[in-house]
């Protein structure tokens, strides 16, 4: 039996729970939240859709009841705010520091050995919050970025070549933030063909542009951050744990020496299964590449060094 709990029954977290309930990831998913009633309402709204989507997992919503999260073997931190537009994940930073310490807490009083997966932005210093925090070791408790920021990458790499988003190759490394991600273009491929010899300069400056203000240009659409390719790509990492998959996926890890940088967490690609973060690839970057990771880096540890200043570390 698997059981996944996800913490926040806002647009991230119930279309996260939604994913891994419809595509029947795990046999349990619980789905919590501090607002009365409503994951009650989005786990049973989901429920009512098990007929129709022929799905039969186990769905349980609840207000701030961790007991019901006991003996989890996923957690996903989605719970706090998002951004609006005109503001930077970063900006999140005094809000969600508290709510992502005291939930992680809570949730390692019911279930110590679970796999905790940090959603909440800025998610590169969330994450090392909570591992700061839990004093967890690194494999356990890591965050969610570069799933997404390379679905978007795949996304506008598709569009530009004309090709079906599936069958190109490619990864953003780094920080997940506006101008701290790295796609990387110089290695991304259609069908094993670099994309450097099917697209412009100018046409691949502009993805790798688009990419980078992926999340920010949703946010002005919307309103509020995206939900959808959130959502999926949580639950994309939460079925890699599950099913031990093994499968490469660009995560926001602890880093000890690898890519030059300690004392960090920051998004490299990692091989993912039951034992969470189970391996980080070592990429053979161009200068180019490492003097960007390097600026990356510099930036989430100025944001890391906030929680010092509002005590929150
Ligand atoms: N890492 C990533 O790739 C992404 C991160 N995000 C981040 O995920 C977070 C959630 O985004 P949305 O779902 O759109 O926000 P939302 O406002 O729709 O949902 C957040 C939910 O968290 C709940 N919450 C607040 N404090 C809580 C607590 N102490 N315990 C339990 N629940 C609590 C709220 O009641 C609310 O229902 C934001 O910080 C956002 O920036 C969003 C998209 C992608
Ligand atoms: O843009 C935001 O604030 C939410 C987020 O992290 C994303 O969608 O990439």
């Amino acid at each position: 039996m698997s059981k996944v709990t996800v913490v926040g029954a806002g647009n991230v977290g119930a279309t996260c729970a939604n994913v891994i309930a419809t595509r029947e990831i795990a046999d349990e998913v619980v789905l919590l939240d501090i607002k009365e009633g409503v994951a009650e309402g989005k786990m049973l709204d989901i429920f009512q859709t098990a007929t129709l989507m022929d799905f039969d997992t186990k769905l349980t919503g609840v207000t701030n009841d961790y007991a019901a999260t006991a003996g989890s073997d996923v957690v996903v931190i989605t719970s706090g705010m998002p951004r609006k537009p005109g503001m930077t994940r970063e900006e999140l930073i005094g809000v969600n520091a508290g709510i992502v310490s005291s939930v992680v807490e809570n949730v390692l009083k019911y279930s110590p050995k679970a796999i905790i997966l940090i959603i909440s932005n800025p998610m590169d210093t969330m994450t090392y919050l909570a591992l700061k925090k839990s004093g967890l070791p690194k494999n356990q408790i890591f965050g969610m970025g570069g799933a997404l920021d390379t679905a978007r990458f795949k996304c506008y790499l598709s569009k530009a070549l004309n090709a079906n988003s599936n069958e190109i190759e490619g990864m953003v490394i780094g920080g997940h933030g506006d101008t701290t991600m790295i796609p990387l273009a110089g290695k991304a491929a259609y069908k094993g063909i670099p994309v450097t010899e099917l697209l412009s300069k100018e046409e691949l400056d502009k993805v790798v542009a688009d990419t980078m203000v992926g999340g920010a240009t949703l946010t002005k659409l919307l309103g509020t951050s995206a939900w959808y390719a959130p959502g999926a790509a949580a639950a994309y990492v939460v079925e890699s744990i599950i099913r031990d998959q093994k499968k490469v996926i660009v995560s926001c890890t602890a880093l000890d020496g690898e890519y030059g940088q300690k004392d960090i967490c920051i998004g490299v690609p990692a091989v993912i299964g039951k034992n969470g973060v189970e391996k980080i690839l070592s990429l053979n970057l161009t200068a180019d590449e490492k003097a960007l990771f390097e600026k990356s880096a510099e930036a989430v540890r100025k944001t890391n060094a906030v929680l010092k200043e509002i005590n929150a570390l």
